[in-house]
């Protein structure tokens, strides 16, 4: 097993490039049928998504828009569930197709916070797309519409997840390591 170290802790591999890469194709696959015809317009929520909805959108064959914003409430290995902030949401959601571009949801929180916000616009659909989905660890259900990997409750960095800031550029996802679990 090939482990990273990030600031003070140690992460294992837990899904590899080519595992990742051919979820995403297999989702951008799915969207490609579901949206055909409709121009979609997709919202990356940063920083995590930027590789996943980078890549995705590179499969993509259909007419479709992308626009990112940003909503932090994560600090550390624990959520703490605060809402910092939610800057970039230009685009007038009013009877669009919208699909939210997430890299995980796990506490549900933030896209709980962040969905009547949208609702508000009335687009026409809205749907969200998750590469990894923590089911355990939920205390906030939310509709998801698809998920590319339901993972265990373990903190997990790598392609745009990070611990403090470290370990974004990774092709891979990596879990926290048995011995460093609080
Ligand atoms: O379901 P939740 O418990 O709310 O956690 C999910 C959120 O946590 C991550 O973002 P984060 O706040 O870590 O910001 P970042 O993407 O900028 O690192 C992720 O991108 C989600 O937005
Ligand atoms: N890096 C990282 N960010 C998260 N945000 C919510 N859950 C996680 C996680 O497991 N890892």
């Amino acid at each position: 097993m090939t482990t990273v170290k990030l600031h003070d802790k140690t992460f294992d591999t837990y899904l590899s490039s080519e595992t990742i890469q051919q979820k995403v194709a297999e989702l951008a696959g799915i969207l490609n049928k579901e949206y055909a015809d409709r121009r979609p317009l997709f919202i990356a929520i940063l920083n995590g998504s930027f590789m996943f909805a980078s890549d995705l959108f590179k499969h993509l064959t259909i007419d479709a828009e992308i626009s990112f914003i940003k909503l932090a409430s994560y600090r550390g290995t624990k959520s703490t569930g605060r809402i910092i902030t939610a800057i970039g949401l230009e685009d007038d959601l009013f009877d669009r197709d919208v699909v939210i571009l997430e890299d995980i949801v796990d506490t549900g929180r933030t896209l709980h916070e962040f969905l009547p916000k949208l609702h508000h616009q009335q687009p026409k659909s809205l749907k969200i797309v998750t590469l990894l989905h923590k089911a355990e660890a939920t205390q906030f259900p939310i509709p998801i519409d698809h998920v590319g990997f339901s993972i265990p409750d373990k903190f997990v960095v790598g392609y745009g997840l990070d611990y403090d800031g470290l370990g974004r550029n990774l092709k891979e996802i990596y879990q926290l390591a048995e011995k460093d679990i609080e």
